[in-house]
């Protein structure tokens, strides 16, 4: 049975000169997970303690067993379709319901506007007490994390001090999200998918869930024997599921892929996750980077295929817009200003 690699980004949390060679070794090991799966565990147990998301959990549950009538108060359609609560089965990926609720929440912007795709305001539940100054503590944690990940990666594939400088400035005002979900049991006899096959958009997601296992899935594409196949990817106590997003397959040419991942929870829990997305800044130019391009020239193997540039927040924005069904938040989606 194949299990992902479990990465220890401790020696990255403090500047000591002895640590220099684990460093290495963290680096090391993250290219290589990023090269042989795009997703793997991350044992962050000496930068936040587990009972801070045990507790966040808790709160989200709480939100969850909130009345239908009180947890719609919050819906998408307040503010800009993306920030709020969707209910369950109001999200879609391929086209089909997913079958969960959650609330999203987005990096607060400046001047915010409803009427403009992603510039509306969060929607904090307000009947729960404490919600959400700890969500806003753990926002900065990964916020704060996501650029730790993102330095040791650009050591892992080798960049100067320069590159990184410059990688750095497209990810250090992440356009990060925060998604609250809430998973109820499927019926055993149905086909229905809790969260559809899909890619991350971005950059970096740090995944904290429950303990419920058998319920993420990720999809082996890169060789071995089990190559074409769904494998769990089940919480260990220490860690949170860490996996690349889009930008970094454009990074780095390919040489990273994002990989796809889906939700099927047929236990008989309400299950909770809370994935947090560490993306670049909106305005990221992401194009393939030097340091690849090296690499490439080095490695014959390596596609040659360029990837073009995107704008991160316009990559975002046609993305945000599947999320719903036709006609319905996407049709409206559809017509408000795409800034
Ligand atoms: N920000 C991110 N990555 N959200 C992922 C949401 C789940 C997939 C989405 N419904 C889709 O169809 O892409
Ligand atoms: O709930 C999970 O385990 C994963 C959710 C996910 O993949 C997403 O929201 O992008
Ligand atoms: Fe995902």
């Amino acid at each position: 049975m194949t299990t992902l690699p479990i990465i220890d980004i401790a020696p990255f949390l403090n500047r000591d000169l002895a640590d220099e060679s684990n460093r290495a070794a963290t680096s090391a090991a993250l290219h290589k997970a990023c090269v042989e799966y795009g997703f793997f565990y991350l044992r962050i147990e000496a930068f936040v303690d587990s009972s801070e998301p045990q507790e966040l959990a808790q709160l989200a549950r709480a939100f969850f067993d909130l009345p239908q009538e009180n947890k719609d108060k919050l819906a998408l359609k307040n503010q800009d379709y993306a920030r709020g609560y969707a209910k369950l089965k109001e999200n879609v990926t391929n086209g089909k319901a997913d079958a969960h609720e959650g609330l999203d929440f987005y990096r607060p912007v400046l001047n915010p506007n409803k009427k403009k795709a992603l510039w509306g305001e969060n929607q904090w539940p307000t009947e729960i007490p404490q919600f959400r100054k700890k969500f806003e503590i753990w926002i900065n944690k990964m916020k704060e994390l996501g650029m730790i990940v993102m330095e040791a990666m650009s050591q892992g594939l080798g960049m100067t001090q320069d590159e990184w400088e410059e990688l750095r400035a497209q990810v250090d005002d992440s356009f990060w999200v925060m998604r609250v979900i809430g998973y109820p049991s499927l019926p055993k006899d149905h086909d229905g998918i809790s969260c559809g096959a899909h890619k991350d958009y971005g950059c970096l997601t740090f995944l904290y869930a429950d303990p419920t296992p058998n319920a993420l899935q990720v999809f082996l594409d890169r060789g071995g024997s089990e190559k074409g196949t769904w494998i769990n990817a089940d919480p260990i106590p220490g860690c949170i599921v860490c996996n690349i997003g889009e930008m970094w397959e454009i990074w780095t040419n390919g040489l990273y892929r994002s990989t796809l991942h889906r939700v099927v929870h047929r236990g008989t829990n309400y299950r909770v996750s809370i994935p947090f997305f560490f993306e670049p800044n909106f305005d990221a130019l992401v194009k393939p980077l030097p340091a690849v391009k090296r690499r490439v020239e080095a490695e014959e193997s390596l596609s040659k295929r360029v990837r073009r540039p995107v704008k991160y927040g316009e990559f975002l924005m046609s993305k945000v817009g599947n999320n719903f069904e036709k006609g319905d938040a996407s049709g409206r989606y559809g017509t408000i200003s795409k800034l």
